[in-house]
């Protein structure tokens, strides 16, 4: 089945549940930032989401400083949001612990 861009209402059901993300402004695509103790920790959550994102093949796209990575989803596929990127943040917050 081809990818599909998730509905306003799906999109808004599953923000719901992704409490640490919001929308990023004047693009359709999600954000969060995550905060560890170090950059050791930082890095290491970094290549844990790496290596499921290109099994996944679905990548993030994000900045990191030190401690601090911010990290933006979207599909450039469908140019939104789709399952994938809810399934990616939902990974990432497994991950985070936070
Ligand atoms: C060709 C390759 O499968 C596509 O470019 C994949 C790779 N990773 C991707 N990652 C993200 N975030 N969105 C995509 O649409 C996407 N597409």
């Amino acid at each position: 089945m081809t990818l599909q861009k998730l509905t306003a209402q799906e999109q808004t059901d599953a923000l719901a549940k992704l409490s640490a993300w919001s929308l990023v402004d004047g693009r359709e695509a999600i954000k969060r930032t995550v905060t560890f103790k170090d950059f050791n920790e930082a890095f290491g959550f970094m290549s844990r989401v790496a290596l499921h994102a290109d099994k996944h093949d679905h990548h993030p796209e994000w900045f990191n400083v030190y401690n601090r990575v911010e990290i933006t989803l979207a599909t450039h596929d469908v140019q939104g949001l789709s399952i994938r990127d809810v399934k990616l943040a939902q990974f990432i917050d497994e991950i985070a612990k936070q």
